[in-house]
Formats: C-alpha cells, sequence, structure tokens
C-alpha cells in the first residue's frame, strides 16, 4: 500500500479546479441500470470509488465506452443477472459504499437485487434500514443472511405509496428515488434528503424521462412510468474538495483561486469556513483565498464559544468538519466541533495531538480546539489515514507541519481525491507517493 511523504512549511499559490463530485458519480453511474439506451456522463473524477463502481458495472454486463479522462457513455443493454451469485461480485461491492445504490434501479427494472453488506468508510455504524424500509413500502421483499452479510430483495411489483423517512439520509433517498421512479402509480417522499447531488440525480432522471416533482425540497413526489430513455448529464465540482482547498489555504497561509466551483451549489459551506475568520471571495464562479497572517475564530453574538456542527442539507456536511478542526488548530480562538452523525470520525486528532495541536477529544462526537494561532508549530510526524477526510486533514496539518511527514494507507485518500500529490504539486506541495 502506496504512502506520501510531505515536506511541509511551503506556500502554496496558484489555481487549482476541483474535481467531479464523488457523492454524485456514485449515484448518476447506478441510475444508469434503469434504462437499456445510452447515458453519456461527464466530469466524472477518476478515483478509486468510482472506478471501482464503474468496473463493477463493467462485470455486470454493461457496455461502457471511456470518451476521453472524464467522459464515459454506459449501455445497459444485456444486464447478467447470475453475476450478483458470484464470489467475484461479493468482494467488489462488499469493498464500497456506493455500491448499494444498485439496488433501486434493479429492482426497478429487473424485479430482483443481491448486495452484499456495503463498505465505505469505518466511521461509525453506518445502518441501510432506511433504504430497505422505503424499497419495502414499494412492495419489494427483503432477507437479510447474517452469516453471508448480504441482502436479497425480490419485488413482482412495485407499487407507489407515500412514506416519510426516519432520518434524511442520502445514498438511502437515491436508492428509493431509482426504486420509484418505475413504480406503478405515485409515490411520495418525506423527509427525504435534498442536498445537490441528490437534486442532481433528480435531474437527470427526469431527463430520462422520469416525472419527479419538488426537487430541491424534503418532500419528493415521482410519478410513475413505465420506461426510462437515455440523457446527458454533467456531474457538479466537489464541494468536498472545494472545502478542503479553503481549509488548506487558510492553514498554510497560501493565496489559491479555486475555479469553477458552481458557487450557488456550496450551501452553507463559504460561511462557516468565514466563522474562522477564513477570508474568502466570491469571484465570478471561482472562489479566491487571500493570503492570511493570520485567522481569528468568531463568538456566538452573545460572546460564547462557537461551535461548528454538521446536519443534514441544508446544514453544514459531516465530510468537511475533520477539516474544520484542523484548521481550526492554527487559529486564533476556541471552536467546539461537533460531528453528530457519525460516531467515529474524530479518533484521528490523536496523530494531530502527537504534532502540537491543543485539541481536547470530549468524547466520540466533540472535540474542542483551543487554536494556537501563530504560536501553532506543527511537528511532523509518521501516521496513517484511518478514513478518507481524516486523511486530507491529516495531509493539511503535514503541508503546515516543520519536517517531513509520512502518511500511510493513502489509499483512504485516493478514494476521494483524485492524484492529489499532482495537483497539490503543481501548487507548489513538496509530496511524494512512496
Ligand atoms: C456515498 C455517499 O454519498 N456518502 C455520503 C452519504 O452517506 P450515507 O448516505 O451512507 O449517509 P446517510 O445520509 O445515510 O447518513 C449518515 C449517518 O448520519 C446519520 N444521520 C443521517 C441523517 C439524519 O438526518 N440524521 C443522522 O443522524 C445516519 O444515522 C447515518 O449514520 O451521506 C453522508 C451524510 O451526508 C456522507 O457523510 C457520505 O459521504
Ligand atoms: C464518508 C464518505 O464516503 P463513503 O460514504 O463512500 O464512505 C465521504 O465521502 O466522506
Amino acid at each position: 500500500m502506496s504512502s506520501f511523504q510531505i515536506e511541509g512549511g511551503r506556500r502554496l499559490s496558484g489555481s487549482i479546479t476541483p474535481q467531479g463530485a464523488k457523492n454524485e458519480a456514485l449515484q448518476v453511474i447506478c441510475a444508469v441500470l434503469l434504462t437499456s439506451e445510452s447515458i453519456t456522463i461527464s466530469n466524472i473524477p477518476d478515483i478509486l470509488d468510482v472506478n471501482n463502481l464503474i468496473s463493477l458495472l463493467g462485470d455486470m454486463g454493461v457496455d461502457i465506452k471511456r470518451e476521453n479522462a472524464n467522459t464515459y457513455t454506459f449501455k445497459a443493454d444485456k444486464v447478467n443477472l447470475d453475476y450478483l451469485q458470484t464470489e467475484d461480485f461479493y468482494s467488489k461491492s462488499a469493498s464500497l459504499r456506493g455500491s448499494v445504490m444498485i439496488v433501486g434501479p434493479l429492482v426497478a427494472r429487473f424485479g430482483k437485487a443481491i448486495i452484499p453488506k456495503p463498505g465505505g468508510d469505518k466511521i461509525g455504524r453506518r445502518r441501510l434500514d432506511t433504504h430497505f424500509i422505503g424499497i419495502q413500502k414499494l412492495g419489494a421483499e427483503f432477507h437479510y443472511d447474517p452469516s453471508a452479510k448480504r441482502y436479497e430483495i425480490e419485488a413482482k411489483k412495485l407499487t407507489g405509496c407515500y412514506m416519510l423517512l426516519d432520518e434524511a439520509s442520502v445514498t438511502g433517498t437515491a436508492n428509493i428515488l431509482m426504486a420509484a421512479v418505475m413504480a406503478e402509480g405515485i409515490t411520495t417522499i418525506y423527509n427525504a434528503a435534498c442536498e445537490p447531488y441528490l437534486q442532481q440525480l433528480c435531474k437527470m432522471l427526469n431527463a430520462m424521462g422520469a416525472k419527479i416533482s419538488g426537487v430541491g425540497s424534503n418532500l419528493l413526489t415521482i410519478e410513475g412510468v413505465t420506461k426510462l430513455n437515455g440523457c446527458q448529464h454533467r456531474i457538479l465540482p466537489d464541494m468536498i474538495e472545494v472545502g478542503s482547498f479553503i481549509g488548506m489555504a487558510a492553514m498554510t497561509a497560501s493565496e489559491i483561486t479555486i475555479k469553477d466551483v458552481a458557487y450557488n451549489e456550496l450551501g452553507i459551506i463559504p460561511d462557516s469556513f468565514r466563522r474562522l475568520g477564513i477570508q474568502l471571495e466570491q469571484r465570478g464562479d471561482d472562489i479566491f483565498i487571500p493570503y492570511q497572517k493570520n485567522y481569528t475564530i468568531e463568538s456566538f453574538i452573545d460572546g460564547s464559544i462557537m461551535t461548528i456542527a454538521d446536519a443534514p442539507w441544508p446544514g453544514l456536511t459531516p465530510d468537511l468538519l475533520s477539516v474544520f478542526l484542523v484548521v481550526a488548530a492554527k487559529a486564533k480562538g476556541s471552536v467546539l466541533i461537533h460531528q453528530k452523525m457519525f460516531e467515529s470520525r474524530l479518533f484521528f486528532v490523536d496523530k494531530l495531538i502527537d504534532m502540537g495541536a491543543q485539541i481536547i477529544l470530549c468524547d466520540p462526537h466533540r472535540a474542542t480546539v483551543i487554536g494556537q494561532g501563530n504560536h501553532l508549530h506543527l511537528r511532523a510526524s509518521t501516521m496513517s489515514s484511518p478514513d478518507i477526510r481524516a486523511g486530507i486533514a491529516l495531509l493539511i496539518a503535514a503541508l503546515c507541519a516543520e519536517g517531513t511527514s509520512t502518511i500511510h494507507n493513502i489509499d483512504q485518500i485516493d478514494r476521494g481525491y483524485q492524484d492529489i500529490d499532482i495537483r497539490l504539486n503543481a501548487l507548489g506541495a513538496n509530496i511524494k507517493r512512496i
């Protein structure tokens, strides 16, 4: 397994363009299973998770043509359902979380799906109840085989209904939506997740002939159709990458421009960084982050200590809290980072503490960061990346530290960040892949 060797203490400068969004790519690539016609998707990021899903679809018999580096055409006219019974399918689909979203399309189109317990980050319990209860409500039957860790789903017919989701699960909403587009009658999904990537999925499905209304809200109404057709779709820039670059620029006192960020789709992300005292300017569809000698965390209006917490969209995405946490260590002032959704995502703070950051892990969900401003001199360290977002946070810390750090297990970073070493080296970083 590869590692990164990072010589810290360099300022970055120049422009960087975010890749296409990983979490949108995983949704819309699964949606190609809903039709036998061709679907062309552009701005697909060249990252491990997405490539694994594309290869899984190829093994299932989907015809895949790579038009250029980031554009693919998919044609699912000969899906081999027998492949779902194989060991190969089991091990490949178990390795990534996004694969669970093949269930909705397969049940909608073929009345049957098999899926192992999916992979993805080990960041706490990650239940799938919302997915399965929703698809069950449409008329599917579920069996979970605990010894094989495998779900089998079958439906003779799917029928639309009203459902109130027990939580606004992102992949759960996507899965149910993809099952419902070809169910008979009307499905109403209340407490639906509504983040931009899900809106993108809705737009793509509507372009394929689906009838979804309420897009962007937490109440989706779907009028079932009997058949969907091909379409063309472009994936949004990755907002988690955009946020990671904002944090990286601030912590390394760099001046950079992040190009073509789809600013209007970033929700509360820019303002949340501003609350840490980080200046950023919208310039057209770019974000300019000026050189800042230091940045000071705001207090709440009543003078109490700032909290940065995640919440379902349009709240702050949980996937950026690790970045907020590391960046706060070099701010002036204190902040409570409250990771409400996942219970094992903050343990990496031990590594930051080893490097010299002042952080108290209050419990698995909360960490208090006492920012040291320019008094913080992080020491280089050797560490291992426990998950994708802790991985990028450690990389940011290493870029800021004095000396040469090593990060092992960088597959976890490659899972979500395309050629991150090459792209950051182009800004002046010194990262070696070893
Ligand atoms: C492949 C993909 O797209 N992964 C994303 C997707 O995962 P995923 O779709 O798996 O995450 P879910 O939205 O289902 O929820 C994640 C966790 O948050 C909890 N929860 C969820 C909703 C809610 O209203 N309250 C609540 O506490 C759930 O219990 C669960 O433990 O959405 C997560 C939440 O944005 C992101 O971190 C993941 O990067
Ligand atoms: C948790 C994440 O991914 P996944 O859901 O694929 O594990 C993430 O992208 O931060």
